[in-house]
């Protein structure tokens, strides 16, 4: 569905993401592993188009989406939350998740039954009256994620989606993506949390420095010397482990 060839983006001096090249099949939960600053965010940027790539190319079901306006890539069925979730002050839970219906260009009807139906499926429906800004964090994390689901989209990118959740609100987000994606939604993560991928990816991705060390399966991905090195070994020493 989604792929990805010899993507490089350059900010002047730095090279923050070098030939990168990978795949996400239709159907799947991919994640994009690696160390801070290793050019995930900058990855989705791309492919998102909020950055034009300085070489590569990436295609989404067979098209070239190379470089086209956020808006159009949106259109074509790719939508991504941000890692920091920050709902329009002053709006509802409902007309927050409204605003990505709305953006696609559907009726105030439509972008209200289309922005209900993503908020059931994240279990806020019940809070569609309330003010935006009173949601508890996990909540807000939904709310983002109904807001893209309001849009219907086939590829969802999700950037850190659980930084911040404790253990049983992350679990909580896992059964929801899961059901997402058993209802037909393909998923292409960010994740740091390796618990996480473990639990939802079929397949991983792994940056370091901008270039891409390593994909396989999880279990192959925690077993590789490069990524242990590189990246997991280097966490637990961090952590104290
Ligand atoms: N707009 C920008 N201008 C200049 N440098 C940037 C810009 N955006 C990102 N960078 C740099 O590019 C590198 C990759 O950053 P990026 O945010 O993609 O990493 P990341 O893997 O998402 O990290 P994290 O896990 O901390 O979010 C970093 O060195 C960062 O400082």
């Amino acid at each position: 569905m989604l792929e990805v060839q010899g993507l490089t983006k350059h900010f002047k001096g730095l090279t923050a993401v070098s030939g990168v090249s990978f795949s996400v099949a239709e159907g799947e939960i991919s994640a994009l592993i690696g160390p801070n600053g290793a050019g995930k965010t900058t990855t989705f940027n791309m492919i998102a188009g909020a950055l034009v790539p300085s070489e590569g190319r990436i295609s989404f079901d067979g098209r070239d989406i190379t470089g086209l306006d956020p808006e159009v890539i949106a259109a074509a069925g790719i939508s991504r939350t941000f890692q920091v979730v920050r709902p329009m002050v002053g709006m509802t839970v409902l007309e927050n998740a409204m605003v990505g219906a709305l953006a696609k260009g559907l009726d105030m009807a439509e972008a209200k039954a289309d922005a209900l139906a993503a908020l059931d499926m994240v279990g806020l429906a019940r809070r569609a009256g309330n003010e935006a800004s009173s949601l508890t964090l996990p909540d807000r994390k939904m709310l983002e994620i109904a807001r893209c689901l309001a849009r219907k989209p086939r590829l969802l990118l999700l950037d850190e989606a659980m930084a911040g959740l404790r253990p049983s609100e992350a679990d909580v987000l896992i059964s929801v993506l899961r059901e997402l994606n058993a209802q037909g939604l393909t998923i292409l993560l960010i994740e740091h949390v390796m618990r996480v991928v473990m639990s939802l990816a079929g397949r991983v991705a792994v940056l370091h420095h901008g270039e891409l060390i390593a994909t396989g399966k999880p279990q192959e991905i925690v077993e590789n010397p490069i990524v242990i090195e590189s990246y997991l070994g280097r966490r637990k020493v961090e952590a104290g482990q």
